[in-house]
């Protein structure tokens, strides 16, 4: 099954469904602030909440079912993929692994991945749309590391400093997680002057850090050039720039997602030109929309053109 097939109707209630719950997520929820409403869940979040992730893991659960079965055929070719992996270890009985344990697992990597990765790819081709400038110069970059049209490869990326310029750059105007997860005070400590009482719910305004003054020059602005001959990076060592976070509880996809953010954009930079769709002027479309994860309130809508 091709989950990014734009054809499928499968892969599209999949994206519908992995939407609403970061949208559902990201909404003030009162039983947060007041505990006792937990129970009563006033706002249906809960409710809601329960039959997505139902509908999710009875889809896992099909998946997972009906690669077991096909594993059993003599014709079966393996696919070396995560889930052959997984069911290789569940029959050699190498690891204590069950299903319901894959089907969870894959619940989260697809939540905690799919539509974090997609929203930051989108962000980067409004922010270039936005700056042509910017989209030229990395034209440029591209046609000399690799040829025209070609889809870059991972061995090209660090032949390609201004594409991870402009990648740190989206991050930093456009953390797709803008606080977070939530962490609990150990202790009590006092921070810049405030107090914070052991137990206490601390949230990281990561989208406020990325466009502080202080930090950042011009924090508003969409300048990749920032980061050309800097040391800074996205792996939690620079606290100015934490869009994946920091420490024990640090984005465990954040190698991937960086990957994959660079083989994207680059090949959708080196493939194509882009124009906007339906003749809307580039400083109409930057319209953020918060919830936990920071959407555009309407999807970009461009055009490719084969270079
Ligand atoms: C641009 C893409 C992504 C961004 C910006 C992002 C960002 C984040 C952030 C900010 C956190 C919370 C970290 C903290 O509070 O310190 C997080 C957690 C997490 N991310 Fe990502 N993420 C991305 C892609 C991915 C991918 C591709 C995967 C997996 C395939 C993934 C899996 C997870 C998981 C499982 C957690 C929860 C970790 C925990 O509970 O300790 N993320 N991510």
């Amino acid at each position: 099954m091709d989950l990014v097939d734009p054809n499928s109707s499968i892969a599209r209630e999949f994206k519908k469904t992995v939407r609403g719950m970061m949208d559902e997520v990201g909404m003030p929820n009162l039983a947060d602030f007041f505990p006792f409403l937990r129970k009563i869940d006033p706002q249906g979040v809960r409710r809601r909440m329960t039959v997505r992730y139902e509908n999710l893991l009875n889809f896992f659960g099909n998946i997972f079912d009906e690669r077991l079965q096909s594993r059993k055929s003599q014709d079966y070719m393996a696919s070396n993929d995560v889930l052959d992996t997984l069911l290789h270890i569940i029959e050699d009985d190498i690891e204590e692994l069950n299903k319901n344990h894959v089907i969870h697992l894959f619940l989260v990597l697809f939540v905690a991945g799919t539509d974090t990765t997609s929203s930051t790819l989108e962000w980067a081709m409004a922010e270039l749309l936005q700056n042509p400038q910017v989209l030229l110069k990395a034209k440029k970059e591209l046609n000399q590391a690799i040829e025209k049209g070609k889809p870059i490869e991972e061995s090209d990326i660090n032949h390609l400093p201004y594409l991870q310029a402009i990648i740190k750059e989206t991050v930093r105007m456009h953390p797709v997680v803008p606080l977070l997860l939530p962490r609990r005070a150990g202790s009590d400590a006092e921070l810049c002057g405030f107090k914070v009482p052991k137990g206490s719910q601390v949230l990281v305004n990561v989208w406020a850090i990325g466009r502080d003054p202080s930090i950042w020059k011009n924090p508003n602005s969409f300048m990749p050039e920032r980061f050309l001959g800097s040391e800074i990076d996205v792996k939690g060592r620079d606290f100015g720039l934490i869009p994946f976070g920091a420490g024990r509880r640090i984005c465990p996809g954040l190698p991937l997602a960086n990957r994959m953010l660079h083989l994207m954009l680059g090949s959708l930079i080196n493939s194509f030109d882009w124009k906007l769709e339906g003749g809307i002027s580039p400083n109409e479309i930057n319209m953020e929309k918060l919830a936990i994860t920071v959407q555009m309130a309407e999807p970009l809508q461009a055009i490719p053109v084969l270079v």
